[in-house]
C-alpha cells in the first residue's frame, strides 16, 4: 500500500458551487422589489367602507406569505455543495475482506397495487451488487401479507442461482432482469437461456398473482406455506419469518459456485385493532428482525419499485461512511429519487431535476439531506436511535459477528421481534428507529437524526444508483401530493417543528431549507386566494394593482420577471426541457390548489382529533388507456374527485374575469378608470395560459382523459355562480 499510515488521501471530496456571489446580487435586487410591494401594500389600503378593501388586505397577506416563502428558499441557494466519492481508493484501501456487511431493506404492502413480479425484480437487483456476497443479506417486508409475494420470492430464488453468475459473467447494467431482457436482445446462448427461465418464471408468477391464490401443489413447494391458512388476511394473520437463503450455508452456492446473498421474507404479525403504523412499522421491524439475523453495520433501504441500477453504488456509498476522519460522523447518504418511467418533457413534474440539483444540495450545505425514504443508505446505529456524541465505535472495524445459531433458532427468535405487542411500553417509533405518527416518516426521521448530532449527505451521482416507478395518473400524483404535502405540515405543526425541536442543534439554514417542503401545504391559501380573488375583481371593476403607467408597477413586473427567468434558467441547467419547465408551471398550479390544499386541511382535521394518520399507497399499476395518454404527454382528467372539480372550476373562474376585464377596457372609451385594471388582467392572462390543457379538457377533448361530464357541469355552475356574484357589486 502506497499510503501511509496518518497521511491518507480522503475517500470523497466536497465541492462548493460556483458563481454564488453574481446570484447574491440578483436575489437581493429581487428582494428589494418584494419590499417594495409590502411596501405599496401598506401604504394603499383602501379605506374601512371603501370598495375592495378586504379584497386587498386579502392579496397583501398572499403577497406577504409569497414573500417569505420566497426567503425560505434563499436559504438553499446560498450554498450548494456537491460531494464525490472515491470508488478506487476504497477498494485499493479495503480489499473483500475487510468491507463491512450491508442489510438491505424492500417494503412491500399490497400485492394488487405493487405486483409481486415488480417487486422481485427489485429484490433480484438488490442481490446482484457488486460487492461480496457473504456480506449481502436482503430483506423483504410484506405489509400485504401475502403468499403471493412469498411464492414470487421463492421463484426468484431459484433463479437468482443462474441470474447473479450471469450478472458477473457479462457485466450486466442495470441488474433487473425485466430491464436486461425488455431493453435489447442478443444472440448469444447463454443470454438466450436465462431469459428463457426468467420468462418462464415471470409467466408462473403472473398465474399465480391472476388466480389470487397459491394452489395446494405449490404450496408443497417450501413449508414456508404453512404460514398461510383460510383465515390469513392482509389486516389479520400471525409474525412470519423464513430465511429462505442462509448466507452462511456452504451449500447455499450459484451456479458458479459464489455464496448466495442472505435472503429473508418478514411480514410482521397484523391485528385489525392494532396500529401498525405503515412504512414505519414495517421499517422498524427490519431493524430488529435484520439485527437478530445478520446485524450489518450498514443499512440499505429501498422501496418495492425502487431498483438498483448501478451494481458499484454501494462502494460509492461506503466511501462516505468509512471515510477515516469525516465518515464517523455520517449517519445516512441519501441518493436522489429518480425514475425510469418519466416522458422527455415530464407532464406530473415527477423528476424535481431544480429540488435534487439545487435545494436538496442546498441544504447539504448546513450539513444535513433529506432523507426520502428509499434510496438511502443508513448506519445502524443512527437510525436505531443513538447519538452521535454517545458513539464512539473504532472506525472502520467491521469484524464479523460468527452466530452458531441454526435457521430455526433465528427464525424464533426474530418472529418474537415483530408481534403486534412487542413495541408496547418501549421507545420504537419515539426515541428509536423511525417516528411514528407521520405520513412521512421519512424527512421527520431524517429531521430527528440530525437533531442528534449527526451529519448526513446527499449525494447525486453521475450515473443513477436507483430508478422507481413515478406515478402516471394525474389522480395519482395528488393523491400522492396530498400525502406528502399533508405529512409535511404535519411535522411544521408538531413538536418536530424544526425552529422549535431543532431549536440550538441545527443550523439555522438548515430549519428555513426543511420549512420550504414542510410548508407546501399552508402555501395553497395565498395560491387559491391569488387566482380567485383577482378575476372576481375584475368582474366587479375593484383594481387591485398599481397603474400601468405609475412608479408602483415596476416592483411587481420586475419581481415577476426576473423570478420567472430565473427559474427558467435554473431549470434549464438542471436538464428539464423548456416543455418540461412549463409543464412544471402547469403541475404546481394545479397540486398547489388541490393536492396541497386538502394536505392542509387533513393536518387542520387531525388536529381537531377528527381523523387520524394514514398512508394511501400509490398505485404502481396502470392501464393502458391512460399508459397511452402519458406517454404522449397529454394531461388526464378524467377523475370525478373533488378536486378535479376544484381544477376546473379554478381555470374557469380565470377565464371568465379575463374576458370581463378585457370587455370593461374595451368599453370604456376614456380608458381612465379601466386602465386600472390592466395588471389584474394581465395576472387572469398568465392563469388562463398555465390553464390551457385544462380548457382542452373540458371543451375540446374527446378521449377518457377529458373531464367527465359531471365535473364540467359543477364547475361551469360554481364558476358562473362567482361571477354573478361578482357582478352584483
Ligand atoms: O403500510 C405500508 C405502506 C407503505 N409501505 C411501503 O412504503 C413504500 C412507499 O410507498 P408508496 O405508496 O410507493 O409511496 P410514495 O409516495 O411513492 O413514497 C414516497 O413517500 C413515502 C412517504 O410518504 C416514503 O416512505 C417513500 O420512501 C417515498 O418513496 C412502498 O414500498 C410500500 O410498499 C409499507 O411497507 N407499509
Ligand atoms: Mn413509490
Amino acid at each position: 500500500m502506497g499510503e501511509q499510515e496518518g497521511k491518507q488521501l480522503p475517500l470523497f471530496e466536497t465541492k462548493e458551487a460556483r458563481f454564488r456571489l453574481v446570484y447574491k446580487v440578483f436575489a437581493s435586487i429581487i428582494f428589494a422589489a418584494i419590499c417594495w410591494i409590502w411596501v405599496y401594500r401598506l401604504t394603499n389600503i383602501p379605506g374601512a367602507g371603501e370598495q375592495g378593501r378586504w379584497a386587498w388586505i386579502a392579496l397583501s397577506m398572499s403577497e406577504l406569505a409569497f414573500g417569505l416563502y420566497w426567503i425560505l428558499n434563499q436559504s438553499v441557494r446560498w450554498r450548494i455543495v456537491n460531494h464525490y466519492p472515491f470508488t478506487e481508493r476504497l477498494t485499493h484501501r479495503y480489499d473483500d475482506d475487510k468491507l463491512p456487511a450491508v442489510d438491505i431493506f424492500v417494503c412491500t404492502a399490497d400485492p394488487l397495487l405493487e405486483p409481486p413480479s415488480m417487486v422481485i425484480n427489485t429484490v433480484l437487483s438488490a442481490m446482484s451488487y457488486n460487492y461480496p456476497p457473504e456480506k449481502l443479506s436482503v430483506y423483504l417486508s410484506d405489509d400485504g401479507g401475502s403468499e403471493i409475494t412469498f411464492y414470487a420470492l421463492l421463484k426468484a430464488t431459484d433463479f437468482s442461482k443462474h441470474w447473479l453468475p450471469f450478472c458477473r459473467r457479462f457485466k450486466i447494467e442495470p441488474r433487473l432482469p425485466e430491464a436486461c431482457f425488455a431493453g435489447h436482445h442478443s444472440d448469444d446462448k447463454e443470454w438466450l437461456s436465462i431469459k428463457k427461465l426468467y420468462e418462464e418464471m415471470k409467466s408462473q408468477i403472473e398465474t399465480v398473482e391472476k388466480m389470487g391464490k397459491v394452489s395446494e401443489d405449490l404450496r408443497k413447494q417450501h413449508k414456508g406455506f404453512s404460514e398461510w391458512n383460510s383465515k390469513t388476511t392482509k389486516q389479520d394473520h400471525q409474525s412470519i419469518v423464513e430465511i429462505i437463503i442462509d448466507g452462511r450455508d456452504r451449500n447455499a452456492v450459484a451456479d458458479d459456485g459464489f455464496q448466495l446473498p442472505t435472503l429473508v421474507y418478514m411480514a410482521r404479525e397484523k391485528h385489525p385493532n392494532h396500529p401498525h403504523h405503515f412504512k414505519a412499522g414495517a421499517m422498524n421491524a427490519l431493524i430488529r428482525v435484520s439485527s437478530e439475523i445478520s446485524n450489518a453495520p450498514f443499512i440499505l433501504n429501498l422501496d418495492c419499485d425502487m431498483y438498483s441500477n448501478n451494481a458499484d453504488a454501494m462502494k460509492e456509498a461506503l466511501c462516505f461512511f468509512m471515510d477515516e476522519t469525516k465518515g464517523h460522523e455520517i449517519s445516512y447518504v441519501q441518493f436522489p429519487q429518480k425514475y425510469d418511467n418519466i416522458t422527455k418533457n415530464d407532464i406530473y413534474g415527477s423528476s424535481f431535476n431544480v429540488s435534487n440539483k439545487i435545494g436538496l444540495a442546498g441544504i447539504c450545505g448546513y450539513g444535513a439531506a433529506l432523507y426520502c425514504g428509499t434510496g438511502c443508505f443508513h448506519r445502524r446505529e443512527s437510525i436505531t436511535g443513538m447519538h452521535w456524541k454517545d458513539y464512539n465505535e473504532k472506525p472502520n472495524n467491521y469484524s464479523k459477528r460468527e452466530d452458531k445459531r441454526s435457521v430455526q433458532e433465528l427464525i424464533d427468535a426474530s418472529k418474537v421481534l415483530v408481534d403486534c405487542n412487542y413495541e408496547q411500553g418501549t421507545l420504537w417509533g419515539k426515541e428509536m428507529g423511525l417516528v411514528y405518527g407521520v405520513s412521512v416518516e421519512d424527512i421527520c426521521t431524517g429531521l430527528v437524526i440530525s437533531c442528534r448530532g449527526w451529519k448526513s449527505i446527499h449525494y447525486y451521482p453521475e450515473r443513477n444508483a436507483f430508478l422507481g416507478v413515478a406515478p402516471t395518473k394525474l389522480d395519482t400524483v395528488l393523491v400522492q401530493h396530498k400525502r406528502w404535502s399533508g405529512g409535511m405540515f404535519q411535522i411544521f405543526f408538531s413538536k418536530y417543528c424544526p425552529f422549535i425541536y431543532g431549536f440550538r442543534k441545527i443550523k439555522l439554514g438548515m430549519q428555513m431549507g426543511y420549512s420550504i417542503y414542510l410548508l407546501w401545504a399552508p402555501l395553497s391559501l395565498p395560491t387559491i386566494c391569488y387566482i380567485i380573488v383577482p378575476p372576481i375583481c375584475l368582474l366587479s371593476g375593484i383594481p387591485l394593482f398599481p397603474q400601468l403607467t405609475s412608479l408602483w408597477s415596476i416592483p411587481f413586473a420586475y419581481a415577476f420577471l426576473a423570478n420567472t427567468a430565473y427559474s427558467l434558467f435554473e431549470s434549464l441547467t438542471c436538464g428539464d426541457t423548456f416543455k418540461g419547465w412549463w409543464n412544471f408551471q402547469k403541475i404546481t398550479l394545479i397540486r398547489r390548489t388541490t393536492a396541497h390544499f386538502f394536505g392542509f386541511i387533513d393536518v387542520m382535521r387531525k388536529q381537531l382529533g377528527l381523523s387520524e394518520t394514514k398512508f394511501d399507497i400509490t398505485d404502481k399499476t396502470v392501464s393502458e388507456d391512460t399508459l397511452k395518454r402519458y406517454e404522449e404527454e397529454v394531461f388526464d382528467f378524467g377523475s370525478s374527485s373533488t378536486m378535479f372539480t376544484m381544477i376546473a372550476t379554478f381555470a374557469l373562474l380565470n377565464l371568465f374575469g379575463f374576458i370581463g376585464g378585457l370587455k370593461r377596457v374595451i368599453m370604456d372609451l376614456d380608458f381612465k378608470s379601466s386602465s386600472q385594471l390592466i395588471l389584474q388582467i394581465v395576472v387572469c392572462a398568465v392563469i388562463v395560459m398555465v390553464n390551457k390543457p385544462v380548457y382542452e379538457a373540458l371543451f375540446f377533448r374527446n378521449d377518457n382523459g377529458r373531464f367527465p361530464s359531471s365535473v364540467v357541469l359543477k364547475s361551469i355552475l360554481v364558476a358562473s355562480l362567482a361571477c354573478c356574484f361578482a357582478t352584483l357589486f
